[in-house]
């Protein structure tokens, strides 16, 4: 009797056991040191990856996308928080939308990937000053940022105070998708190398995250680059792009950490554009050969880009010197296009993870249907000047000497700089600044004069009247997000403008907000404009309106894309939402993305409103075409370039730090 006593107990014992162990076991991400291996729910774990940031694909998208990467045999995808999409005035917070950050953790769930999770405060990546909100400039425009410099450690500390605990929900441990989350961003190519800035924001994450949760670096494949870009606690992990010796770039990381395992967290498949730069390329047989060698050796990798996606409204980032503005597409020539399209280097990167992976048992999902709509009648609405109560409603300030737009706390697009000319100038007289960030319009009553150019063109030689209207429209085209000059970010007129080498004073300061103009306001505010004038191969920047001419049938709207072909340069918008910028003369790309969730069914009425802010073959009696395509073109080869010279050779030194 005792011994069948003895047995069931036993056997209760063990089944006890078993169910602990397993509970222990899930929900547990960890790394093994001697097996040189993440460690899943009691599991080897090597994560294949790909880079797509939820704030550059339409939130429509987002299940899409990711469908696609599992379908390519990935289990995991790595994203980046950008800080000031979610805090875009301080204390201020928006988690919806493009930026609704819990909804894509938990769409990644729900597909089975895992995520990794780039938690900033800075995020480099061609955003907006690298993922840092604007309105740190208005508290100290001498900050230093990335450092501990004071007001900058206040303002990160009250952001992850909001961000942390969201993460923390989310993560793998706390039965979410999160595996590990990422502080800062390549530290260490960075000129500060702050240790007390890393140990604040590791401190900082550790008691937001709880002592399970891995907290990881990542930085360039030098160690220079770890030495500065790591802190004690975080594992550490690399990047490089496709070369010809993965194992060799690993020993780096093998410097920091000789046993763990090897991860390069962005194996880059593509590269970033600039404007006025041909559109990057990497072949696919070099991205497919790397990654081959970079699985065999069992590492973890994440392919920065799998889908690149947009820079809608004004998010797009610059690098400098010299100042380079990122366009609208961040296509990145990487395996899913911007549209989320699959490309042929999608399908041989899909073969490469076979050989190590076995693929999931699904169809891959098929690319969106996309529509070509033809040509939209745009008529002319007013200059920016007659619509200036719709575009700047609030009252404009007024200052003896311009203001920066972080002085004024109004941070992205369009400002217009007013002054009255003091004489007559009968003759072309240099109005000189060098303080425009980036591009300024000048005209006299409208009249255009020349165009102001950062880096380039600091002089405009102008003609007018005593008492006419100087105006100068200011478009702030990205804040640098990468390296020194990352401090040196404050945007519009940042310095004095002077006539004939006197100062101009007394100025009257216009924010523009393009989203005010849709398709019922001008009717409403019934704007007088006498149209745009012209002069020296410019006209006055104006807005067009326009109703896109989408077919009535049950399968529409679809994916479109704007081809503003004979236009110049300026911003477009769809039913208010901000697609935005473009510049076909420049190049490479050429037309910008709808995305079908921003179109109404054809019943209702869609509207695309432009401002152009150089020139068109419109005049306000004529009316202009501009058309809506299903062939997306972001590869034109820009002016001074010849065919067959591409920016980015393959395998490009990408640690060519500026
Ligand atoms: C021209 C300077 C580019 C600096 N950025 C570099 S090296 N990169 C690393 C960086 O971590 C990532 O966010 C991206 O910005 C990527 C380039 O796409």
């Amino acid at each position: 009797m005792a011994d069948r006593r003895n047995s069931i107990l036993v056997t209760f014992f063990c089944f006890i056991s078993f169910i602990y162990i397993c509970e222990c076991q899930n929900d547990s991400f960890t790394i093994d040191y001697n097996g040189n291996t993440f460690i899943l729910d009691g599991k080897p774990f090597r994560a294949i990856s790909g880079s797509m940031h939820y704030s550059r694909t339409h939130p429509y998208y987002w299940k899409d996308r990711l469908m696609k990467m599992v379908a390519a045999g990935l289990n995991t995808v790595q994203t980046y928080v950008p800080w000031n999409i979610h805090e875009p005035t301080q204390g201020k917070y928006d988690f919806t939308g493009l930026a609704n950050l819990e909804l894509f953790l938990q769409t990644a769930q729900d597909v089975g990937l895992k995520v990794l999770m780039r938690s900033g405060p800075y995020i480099c990546g061609e955003w907006e000053y690298g993922g840092l909100p604007a309105w740190l400039l208005t508290i100290n425009p001498n900050m230093v940022v990335r450092t501990m410099d004071p007001d900058y450690i206040k303002a990160v500390d009250g952001w992850y105070d909001v961000l942390l605990p969201i993460l923390k929900k989310y993560l793998h441990i706390n039965g979410g998708p999160i595996l590990m989350v990422q502080i800062e961003n390549e530290y260490g190519s960075y000129f500060a190398c702050d240790y007390d800035y890393l140990r604040f924001l590791y401190q900082k994450a550790r008691t937001g995250l709880g002592e399970k949760a891995i907290i990881y670096t990542t930085d360039g494949d030098g160690d220079a680059y770890v030495k500065c870009g790591t802190v004690e606690g975080c594992y550490v992990t690399i990047d490089f792009g496709p070369t010809s010796n993965p194992a060799s770039n690993f020993q780096v990381q093998r410097h920091f950490e000789p046993k763990g395992p090897l991860v390069n967290s962005e194996f880059y498949t593509g590269w970033l554009d600039h404007w006025g730069n041909p559109h990057a390329h990497t072949a696919i047989d070099t991205v497919c050969n790397s990654l081959d060698k970079i699985l065999a050796l069992g590492a973890s990798v994440n392919m920065y880009m799998f889908e690149g996606g947009t820079n809608f409204g004004y998010w797009n980032g610059a690098n400098a010197p010299p100042y380079q503005p990122v366009p609208t597409s961040y296509d990145y020539d990487s395996p899913l296009n911007e549209t989320g399209d699959i490309t042929d280097k999608y399908i041989a990167i899909r073969q490469t993870i076979s050989k190590y992976q076995k693929l999931p048992e699904m169809p891959i999902p098929p690319n969106t249907p996309k529509g070509n709509y033809g040509d939209t009648d745009m008529n002319f609405v007013a200059t920016v000047q007659d619509a200036l109560s719709v575009l700047s409603p609030n009252q404009p300030v007024s200052s003896t000497y311009p203001l920066t737009m972080e002085q004024i706390k109004f941070y992205y697009g369009f400002i217009l700089y007013r002054t009255k000319l003091p004489t007559d100038i009968t003759t072309p007289t240099p109005l000189i600044t060098g303080g425009v960030r980036d591009r300024g319009y000048v005209t006299i009553d409208q009249v255009p004069q020349g165009i102001f150019i950062r880096d380039d063109t600091t002089q405009v030689n102008i003609t007018g009247k005593q008492g006419q209207y100087l105006d100068i429209l200011v478009e702030n085209t990205g804040r640098i997000g990468f390296a020194t000059l990352m401090n040196y970010n404050t945007k519009g007129i940042i310095a004095n403008v002077t006539l004939n080498g006197k100062i101009l004073t007394d100025w009257t300061i216009y924010p523009i907000s393009l989203e005010n103009i849709n398709g019922t306001t001008i009717f409403q505010h019934n704007i007088k404009s006498t149209g745009p004038k012209k002069n020296k191969g410019l006209q006055t920047p104006s807005i067009f309106i326009g109703k896109i001419p989408i077919p009535a049938s049950s399968d529409e709207p679809k994916d479109t894309f704007l081809d503003p072909t004979n236009w110049t340069k300026g911003q477009a918008l769809v039913n208010g939402f901000n697609l935005g910028r473009y510049w076909p003369v420049m190049g490479p790309q050429v037309t910008l993305y709808v995305p079908k969730p921003v179109l109404k069914e054809p019943s209702k009425l869609n509207y695309l409103v432009v401002l152009e802010l150089e020139n068109t073959t419109c005049t306000s009696s004529s009316v202009c075409k501009i058309s809506f395509t299903d062939i997306p073109v972001i590869n034109k080869i820009p002016p001074g370039f010849h065919s067959n010279i591409r920016n980015i050779p393959e395998g490009y030194p990408y640690h060519k730090r500026v």
